[in-house]
């Protein structure tokens, strides 16, 4: 199912690919799952013995706290889902539905799944879906039978022989076009011609509006109920035959997937793999036990322990059990400790892993560095429009010190700051790109100058543009 044997020194050498520097945190994470992989090794009596080791990563935003866990869920192909603690102490949220995160966490994983699932038999499907437009395209049998002998409905059978003749001539004429109407649909002469299929509606149903809001905020029963009140009605559409098609190969993978399967697949897949990301955790914990919003927190600690601790929580794929569920807590902890966790709370999350602030030159390694870098990415997007773009590396330290000293200067996002500066950056050649006829360009630290000089060194401009 995945990379769920790696060992722990390459989980870290595939974290390194993305991720700059925090060696501790992705050693911590790299232990955690291969200390699930063993657990699971053992037998029921002794595995159940051992309590999983949950993570608390601890460090300010923007340093790499969301994208090392989430970097880890992708290596190993878990359901992964991300949630702010805080999310459960806002005024208005009712019912404080902390089971929530669990159902979220299977959605993942059907979707997952079922796209594992739709990869695998894509190339049948589509062959059905083909199979289907020359259908479509071609006049069927039927109609030109009909067509042709007007007087088969006046007369009655009486020339039966002839009919028989005429209704293989027919027959191996029609064989004949649908074998032209397939080669030139293979050959993709036909794309553009305008078919007309009947798909599933898919626009939202009637009481997704009423009530105001998605199937997410229903209640699960409610939700199940009103799917199978409406069932989705097939629509008819007319589109051009590459939309068609795959609207189409759509449907045909569907029917080649058995949803029981991708249901207890993904059931085992959330229960054994999944990864659930608890942010703002620290936002929860107080200082001093007592009473205003301090009750809240603590009564949302007191909620969110059972799920930690591993139980069965109901959805409408069935019960899903969160034992074995790797739960990753993160906060700042910049007011307070993690010793201001409720004690329970606190035990479940023993392997505790502090992350760095990043400096001058984690930037410079992060604008160029991982496989995703910043630059990398808007060099390929440019390159679309026929631009080559090419940080010189004294950009690339400009850049990076400008967003260290933005971020001293107003707020510290971490590397979250790049992204604003780069997009800043390259605004205009993004905006006149189709029209330029250039096709090298070298930025240089002039140009980041240039563009981000003055914004850079007033802080009221930076702290709303950068
Ligand atoms: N060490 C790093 N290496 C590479 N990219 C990083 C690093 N730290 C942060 N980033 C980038 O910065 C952005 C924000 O990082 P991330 O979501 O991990 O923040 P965080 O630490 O989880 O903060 P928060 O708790 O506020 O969510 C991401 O796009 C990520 O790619």
């Amino acid at each position: 199912m995945g990379n769920d044997a790696l060992t722990p020194r390459q989980i870290v050498a595939e974290l390194d690919k993305y991720i700059v520097g925090q060696k501790q945190a992705k050693r911590s994470v790299a232990i955690a799952l291969r200390n699930r992989y063993r657990r699971s090794m053992l037998d029921e009596t002794l595995r159940d013995e051992i309590v999983p080791k949950n993570i608390l990563m601890i460090g300010p935003t923007g340093v790499g706290k969301t994208e090392i866990a989430r970097r880890l869920a992708k290596l190993v192909k878990a359901p992964f889902v991300k949630l702010e603690a805080t999310k459960f102490t806002e005024v208005g949220y009712v019912g404080r539905d902390v089971e929530s995160m669990v159902r979220d966490l299977i959605e993942t994983a059907i979707r997952m799944v079922k796209s594992e699932k739709t990869e695998n038999v894509k190339d049948k499907a589509e062959m059905l879906a083909n199979e289907r437009i020359v259908s479509l395209l071609a006049p069927s049998a039927a109609k030109a039978k009909t067509q042709k002998n007007p007087f088969e409905m006046l007369f009655g059978n009486q020339q039966q022989t002839e009919e028989t003749n005429e209704n293989s001539d027919i027959d191996q004429g029609l064989a004949q076009k649908r074998s032209i109407i397939k080669e030139q649909l293979a050959a993709g002469k036909l794309e553009n011609e305008i078919i007309e299929i009947e798909v599933e509606d898919n626009s939202p149903n009637m009481m997704d509006m009423l009530s105001g809001q998605g199937p997410e905020g229903m209640g699960m029963n409610m939700q199940e109920l009103f799917g199978q009140l409406m069932p989705k009605k097939p629509k008819k559409r007319k589109l051009p035959v590459k939309e068609a098609r795959k609207a189409l190969t759509q449907e045909e993978a569907n029917k080649l997937i058995d949803m029981d399967d991708v249901i207890s697949e993904s059931i085992i897949r959330a229960e054994q793999s999944g990864i659930i990301f608890i942010d703002e955790i620290d936002k929860i914990a107080s200082p001093s036990r007592g009473t205003g919003p301090d009750v809240s927190r603590e009564g949302v600690q007191r909620d969110i322990l059972p799920i930690v601790e591993g139980s069965t929580v109901m959805t409408k794929y069935g019960p899903v059990k969160t034992d074995y569920v790797l739960f990753i807590a993160a906060g700042a902890f910049h007011v307070s400790k993690p010793s201001d966790l409720i004690p329970e709370l606190q035990g479940r999350f023993p392997i505790r892993v502090e992350l760095t602030s990043l400096s001058l030159d984690d930037f410079v390694s992060i604008l160029k560095e991982p496989k995703n870098a910043l630059t990398k990415q808007y060099s390929a997007l440019l390159e679309t429009e026929g631009i080559q773009i090419e940080f010189s590396d004294e950009a690339i330290h400009e850049l990076a010190s400008i967003a260290a000293d933005v971020n001293r200067n107003t707020e510290n996002i971490g590397a979250r700051r790049l992204h604003t500066i780069l997009e800043k950056l390259l605004e205009d050649l993004s905006f006149e790109a189709p029209e330029l006829s250039l096709d090298k360009m070298t930025i240089t630290p002039e140009y980041v100058r240039e563009k981000l000089g003055t914004i850079a060194q007033n802080r009221d401009l930076s702290q709303y543009i950068l």
